[in-house]
């Protein structure tokens, strides 16, 4: 039986640590994200924040450390076991299938179904065509929501390199998801998108889905964080409110220093 932990976090971890080769990518880093809240991961370049998240959502293992979320440790699971839980992840660069359609790209993030499985499917095929007219319905009404509905038969290599990352982030969306962890949602996207793209988080986050979310652009991490997590070097530097880190000396020293 997997040990029960109680805590008012929906994720937390501690310890973490990575090397690669001689390179301590991460050291010794805790971070707690609290249910309903949008929380900001910020540090320099090369502070450890893309492997932080690898961590968290198992995506490379820790060398050390714990990762515990929605009360139970997770470290033993997979990413796809970590995100039929509800913790789900976007990447850097997203992770469209430029030859599949946008329609096609959220039918495949739904969670397990009945058509998976050739006996159930044979079994049940009006269940099976059912479930495709839900998931498709569900599709639909999320691209409509963040304004990709037009895009839903181009293939998704079509889109722009934020279109991409809005599909990535609604994709995540088909999971039922509890966490969401957006990698930089505004890089190399333009001003009137990163507006939308901030809206869209607002709103899903009203909707009860704790973010997590790694960004440069800080008038983005101040604008949507409650709380705001700083790495340098692997290890935490400060956390604390927008406020707080915006006025905290060693912030302030750590990316001036940069
Ligand atoms: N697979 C890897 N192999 C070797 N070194 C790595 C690997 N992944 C990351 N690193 C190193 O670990 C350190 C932390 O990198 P990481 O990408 O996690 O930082 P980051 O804070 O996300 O940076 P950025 O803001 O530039 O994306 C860097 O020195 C990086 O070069």
């Amino acid at each position: 039986m997997t040990q029960q932990v109680q805590s008012d976090y929906l994720l937390s971890a501690t310890g973490l640590n990575k090397n690669f080769g001689g390179i301590k990518a991460v050291s010794n880093a805790e971070i707690k994200v609290n249910q309903g809240s949008i929380t900001g991961l910020i540090g320099p370049n090369g502070a450890g924040k893309t492997t932080l998240f690898n961590l968290l959502s198992n995506f490379i293992r820790p060398d050390r450390g714990q990762v515990i979320f929605d009360h139970q440790p997770i470290d033993h699971l997979q990413p796809h076991e970590i995100a039929q839980r509800g913790f789900i992840r976007t990447f850097q660069v997203a992770r469209v299938l430029s030859k599949l359609t946008v329609l096609e790209n959220m039918l495949l993030a739904t969670p397990k179904q009945t058509g998976e499985n050739f006996f159930q499917v044979w079994l049940n095929q009006s269940q099976v065509r059912q479930e495709e007219r839900e998931n498709k319905q569900k599709a639909l009404g999320i691209l409509e929501s963040v304004g990709l509905i037009e895009k839903a038969y181009d293939y998704a290599g079509a889109l722009s390199g934020g279109q991409r990352k809005l599909l990535e982030m609604a994709r995540t969306l088909m999971t039922n998801p509890k966490l969401i962890l957006l990698d930089e949602p505004a890089a190399g996207v333009n001003p009137t998108l990163i507006n939308q793209i901030c809206e869209h988080i607002i709103n899903w986050n009203r909707q009860g889905i704790t973010f997590l979310i790694i960004e440069h652009n800080m008038d983005v991490i101040m604008s949507l964080c409650n709380h705001v997590w700083v790495l340098a070097e692997g290890t935490n530097l400060a956390d604390g409110t927008p406020e707080e880190i915006q006025t905290n000396p060693d912030v302030l020293e750590a990316y001036l220093g940069e």
